[in-house]
């Protein structure tokens, strides 16, 4: 299932957000603090309602479908992604399968499953507010795979976690098959793991492509401010970028 943003705006944030996701790739989206990202996806996942413009998936606007029906479709891990009560761990991600409720007699394995994915089936009986962050976010990806979504919208998926956790999480999310839109920091990780990336800039994509064509000194220096060199990692052959300090 693809996901379209068509002239997305939201006043004073956003102002005229064009970006095209295909059905099962994996799309980044960066930029500096607060040129829009997280309004970006807020719009996707519904928390919010554009002041112009059009979020489709599978090419159907979602203003026009049931929040339910959007749910059926779309998983996402959010800054807002708060867990409130000391749910235990199997609990809170037996909260993904809310949108699935004609399936109960699969809702343990799928639980089970999505917390073997994230590396966290010896926390299943934790209560989720004991966890380290990122024991909690690891939790938290988990619920929106056991939604089996077809799209995945993830806000700073590798918040909180080691290295060795980050490069776990963003290899699983590319094994997935969906269609991933997520908001990276780590521009290094966004270019090994993304099929294309979109640029934000004070609410506008100002570049979108392969990481090769996005990730340029230019863009670095005019977006981000600041001096880069790109070179090739030596196995994947991804572009990666070494800092001036
Ligand atoms: N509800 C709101 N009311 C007023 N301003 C808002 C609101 N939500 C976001 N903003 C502002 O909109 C801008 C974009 O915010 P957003 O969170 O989308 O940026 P971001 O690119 O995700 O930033 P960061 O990298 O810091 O997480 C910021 O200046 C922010 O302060």
């Amino acid at each position: 299932m693809d996901v379209r943003l068509e002239n997305l705006a939201v006043t004073d944030i956003l102002h005229g957000v064009d970006l095209h996701a295909p059905a099962h790739e994996v799309h980044g989206i960066v930029g500096p603090n607060g040129s829009g990202k997280s309004t970006t996806l807020r719009c996707v996942y519904r928390a919010l309602a554009p002041s112009g413009g059009v979020v489709r998936l599978g090419g159907r606007d979602i203003a026009a479908m049931k929040v339910r029906d959007t749910a059926g479709h779309l998983a996402a891990l959010t800054q807002d992604s708060r867990v409130e009560f000391d749910f235990t761990v199997t609990e809170v991600v037996a909260m993904g399968r809310l949108p699935h409720r004609a399936t109960p007699d699969r809702d343990d394995e799928v639980v089970a499953g999505a917390l073997s994915r994230v590396d966290a089936s010896h926390l299943a009986h934790r209560g989720f507010l004991s966890l380290s962050g990122g024991e909690r976010q690891r939790v938290l990806i988990a619920r929106a795979l056991a939604q089996e979504p077809q799209v995945l919208v993830l806000d700073e998926p590798t918040n909180h976690l080691d290295i060795s956790h980050q490069l776990a999480v963003l290899s699983l999310v590319r094994s997935l098959d969906v269609t991933v839109l997520a908001v990276l920091h780590d521009l290094n990780l966004a270019a090994a793991y993304c099929d294309r990336l979109h640029v934000l800039d004070r609410g506008r994509v100002v570049r979108s492509g392969k990481p090769d064509d996005v990730l340029t000194p230019e863009v670095l220096r005019e977006v981000f401010h600041v001096r880069a060199h790109v070179v090739r990692h030596p196995t994947s052959g991804a572009p990666q970028l070494l800092f001036e300090h």
